[in-house]
């Protein structure tokens, strides 16, 4: 069985009171739930801008909330200007880290095959790497959705000695931040063959225990549908993840 994971991308929003008081707002939910006895059935994780992470360290990890980079580097130290490592990350708290998110993809020229040098760096520094792909809307409209996706897939997985978890998230490009989400017929079919070319790569048992999450779009009034598709573990949530009372909802959608 595998728990569900929230996951809050905050990407580049917030300073460090904003940062502050939404992780506060989140825990003071969290501990309301837990004193009612009616926590969420899943685990949450929050992946605020770097240097927000040592700040918000000891409120999310009081609350039991788990914290996450949005980047790291490939290497494990050196010359390399403005970025950050994956030890670091692992030194202020985090335990997760997002690879390959479109964005980075976009912005910043990242290749498959960098995700997975950067997922592999994460593991080695005890981090769950949570691997992002997803289509264009111009390569859904072709027909070479599940193509990108599963080509994707196999490039940006770390090499097979690697070994502790990955989580994968499933993002169409499209979807990010605009209202649109995939249907969950698409949702459930990209899942599906996601998992079938992890049997493919790494075994049945470890397709079957590794999480896939959908991202783009989710919101209070989507979420109980998309969490309840055939195959979704979780959600990455972009906007909905910066208002502490939409991020709660769709952590309480769970089912
Ligand atoms: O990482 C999160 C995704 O990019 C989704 O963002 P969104 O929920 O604002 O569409």
């Amino acid at each position: 069985m595998r728990r569900k994971l929230i996951a809050g991308n905050w990407k580049m929003n917030g300073l460090s009171r904003d940062g502050l008081a939404l992780a506060e707002a989140l825990a003071g939910k969290l501990e309301e739930a837990r004193l009612a006895g009616t926590p969420p059935s899943c685990d949450l994780l929050i992946c605020p801008p770097f240097v927000l992470l040592p700040i918000l360290r000891s409120t999310a990890s009081d609350a039991e909330i788990a914290m996450g980079g949005q980047d790291c580097h490939a290497a494990e130290s050196g010359a390399h200007t403005g970025d950050t490592s994956a030890a670091m990350l692992a030194d202020v708290g985090c335990s997760f880290v997002l690879v390959g998110h479109s964005e980075r993809r976009q912005d910043h020229g990242e290749r498959s095959k960098d995700v997975a040098a950067k997922a592999s760096t994460a593991l080695s520094a005890g981090l769950t790497p949570v691997i992002c792909v997803g289509e264009t809307r111009e390569e859904r409209d072709a027909g070479r959705a599940l193509d990108v996706i599963e080509s994707q897939v196999r490039d940006s997985l770390p090499s097979a000695g690697g070994s502790g978890e990955v989580v994968l998230a499933y993002e169409p490009v499209w979807a990010i931040g605009t209202g649109l989400t995939a249907t969950s017929a698409d949702v459930a079919e990209v899942h599906g063959a996601i998992r079938k070319v992890l049997a493919d790569l790494r075994g049945d048992a470890t397709a079957q225990a590794t999480r896939i999450l959908y991202g783009g779009s989710v919101k209070p009034a989507n979420a109980a549908e998309l969490l309840g598709t055939a195959d979704v573990d979780g959600a990455l949530v972009g906007g909905a993840s910066l208002k502490a009372e939409d991020f709660w909802a769709i952590a309480t959608a769970c089912p």
